[in-house]
């Protein structure tokens, strides 16, 4: 094998790059697609690529150009059961709730791509806040349904898209610190599967970080299929 042997497709990404002040482009590998070159790379002060866990031909091949490993990702897939799901008292998040669910957001997702030393220590944190923000007012990610305490406190919240195919998507999901491990994260995706079906949605996506056990662990006990596991690389 030659050991740099790598096709496929750099794109500029103009939303990333303007959101961390950092000129950033991806790399889709493509058998059909022209040679990466070096000097193709150094256009560019970070490329990201996303592989497939199973493609160890390219991981070698990416490391020998540079390319370190950031994360990896593992993907499920939760069928909305036929059966009756169980009432949660989850609601739709509105305007008013945008600064606590951001707060949140802020601050649950301590594994991510979007870390340092590639990113600046902040970055993360303002990244899910503006995600889970978008999520509330319909632009990014269509829904955000959230979980409160009786005494109003917010408990956890859990962001929605429709996706192709009667198929659907959650961006973000978490629960407050201080309320891990009583049944607020398995009450979201009830939730999660309840909106599904008002919108004929059958299938129900995640991804989360190899590394993230307690989400791994919720959405394998929902029922959760692994459909595809990747490793991130940057350089
Ligand atoms: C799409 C995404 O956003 S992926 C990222 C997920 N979110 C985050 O990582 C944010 C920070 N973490 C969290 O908010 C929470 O820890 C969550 C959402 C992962 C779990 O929420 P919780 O309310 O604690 O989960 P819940 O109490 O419903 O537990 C459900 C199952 O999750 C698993 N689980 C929950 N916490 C843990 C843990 N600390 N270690 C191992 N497994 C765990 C268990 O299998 C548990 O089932 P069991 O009680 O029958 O054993
Ligand atoms: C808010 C926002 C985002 N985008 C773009 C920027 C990125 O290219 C994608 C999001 O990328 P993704 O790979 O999904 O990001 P993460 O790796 O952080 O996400 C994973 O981990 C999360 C914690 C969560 N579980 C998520 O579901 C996973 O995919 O979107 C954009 O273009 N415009 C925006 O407003």
């Amino acid at each position: 094998m030659n050991n740099d042997a790598i096709h496929g497709q750099l794109d500029y990404l103009q939303w990333e790059s303007e959101f961390f002040f950092q000129p950033t482009a991806k790399l889709t590998l493509d058998s059909a697609g022209p040679l990466l070159t070096r000097k193709a790379l150094s256009a560019y002060p970070l490329v990201q690529v996303k592989v497939p866990a199973a493609d160890s031909s390219s991981l070698d091949a990416l490391y020998y150009l540079g390319f370190q490993l950031v994360e990896g990702e593992i993907d499920f897939a939760l069928n909305v059961p036929d059966a009756a799901i169980p009432v949660t008292s989850c609601q739709l998040a509105v305007a008013q709730d945008i600064v606590r669910v951001s707060q949140l957001a802020g601050s649950a997702f301590q594994l991510s791509r979007f870390r340092a030393p590639w990113y600046q220590p902040r970055d993360a944190g303002r990244f899910y806040a503006l995600w889970a923000e978008k999520a509330i007012l319909g632009t990014f990610d269509s829904h955000c349904l959230l979980l409160n305490a009786p005494d109003g406190q917010l408990l956890g919240f859990v962001t929605l898209r429709a996706d192709e195919n009667h198929s659907a998507r959650i961006g973000l999901l978490a629960v407050q610190p201080q309320a891990t491990g009583r049944g607020i994260g398995k009450q979201l995706i009830h939730a999660a599967w309840q909106w599904c079906r008002e919108h004929n949605i059958a299938q129900l996506k995640v991804a989360t970080q190899t590394g993230n056990i307690a989400a791994l662990n919720l959405y394998r006990t929902c029922g959760g299929v692994l459909t595809h596991s990747a490793y991130w690389l940057y350089r």
